[in-house]
């Protein structure tokens, strides 16, 4: 279970450069991105909650705080109940995380990276290796586990790190925008095996999208993310009851923008 409670966080934004004069009399003043003001969320076991958003909204940085790359300013992180500020790693330890970045080593095969990222968390060679079957099944990898990742495929590098972050077996998964970059076969294939993970495991599965369909397919919870705060969450049924709309475009639409909208 993974609750996000009200984070967020800001950055230095580096000064424009000044040129002429200008630049010898008055030192650009720093400005500061707001790039999570508020975002929430509760993700159960069993479930796969998506964090809906445009471009800029603030999901990347709201994963990047659960993973614990950067502390947020504000809010509260908790994984099974663990606070990620205070027990940084025990949280780590039962997530799973699939970043933007795959970074394999390419002069390895699919399966030693698998096996040495198995190895680094603590797992003997024999379960590094018997995982590392188990999810080139699950994963649709077969094809290429004993190839060298160099060469491979983005749908092969994505199903090649996601075995790799499930390597230890981890209650909680998060995924940062999965499909992207994916034809339709390994979309598919991956959704296919997130419904495995999330019914028959018993996972809870947190990702980010901006891709409607996405959300549409496999969501039993969607969080809206705009302008770096949360502001709807429920079912798909539910977003396009609150927003009044029929078609869930329409909805995510109105409940991202709506104000904008008016304001304009
Ligand atoms: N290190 C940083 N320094 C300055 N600004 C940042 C930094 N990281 C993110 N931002 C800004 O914060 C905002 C939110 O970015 P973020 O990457 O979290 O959005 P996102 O919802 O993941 O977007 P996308 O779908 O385009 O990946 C953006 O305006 C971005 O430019």
């Amino acid at each position: 279970m993974i609750t996000l409670d009200q984070i967020a966080k800001r950055f230095k934004a580096p000064a424009p450069k000044a040129s002429g004069l200008g630049a010898l009399l008055k030192k650009p003043a720093a400005s500061w991105v707001e790039a999570v003001k508020s975002v929430s969320l509760q993700a159960g076991n069993g479930r796969i909650t998506g964090l809906l958003g445009p471009n800029g909204a603030g999901k990347t940085t709201s994963l990047r705080m659960l993973a614990g790359l950067f502390q947020p300013d504000a809010g509260r992180i908790e994984v099974d109940g663990i606070d990620v500020l205070r027990e940084p790693q025990a949280a780590l330890a039962r997530m799973g995380i699939l970043g933007d970045a795959h970074g394999l080593y390419p002069r390895l095969t699919a399966r030693e990276n698998i096996v040495y990222f198995g190895r680094l968390q603590g797992l003997s060679q024999e379960q590094a290796e018997a995982r590392s079957e188990a999810l080139s099944e699950l994963l649709d990898l077969k094809k290429v586990i004993d190839r060298r990742a160099e060469g491979f495929s983005q749908g092969e590098r994505m199903k090649t790190a996601l075995a790799r972050a499930l390597v230890h077996d981890p209650a909680n998964i998060v995924l940062d925008e999965p499909t992207n970059g994916l034809d339709v076969l390994a979309t598919r294939s991956l959704r296919e095996a997130l419904r495995v993970l999330a019914r028959e495991q018993g996972k809870c599965i947190v990702f980010s999208t901006h891709i409607m369909q996405e959300v549409e397919y496999l969501c039993d919870e969607v969080v809206v993310v705009s302008r770096g705060s949360s502001v709807a969450r429920g079912t798909v049924d539910e977003l396009k009851q609150q927003a009044g709309c029929e078609r869930f475009e329409d909805a995510f639409v109105a409940l991202a923008f709506g104000n904008e909208k008016e304001a304009a």
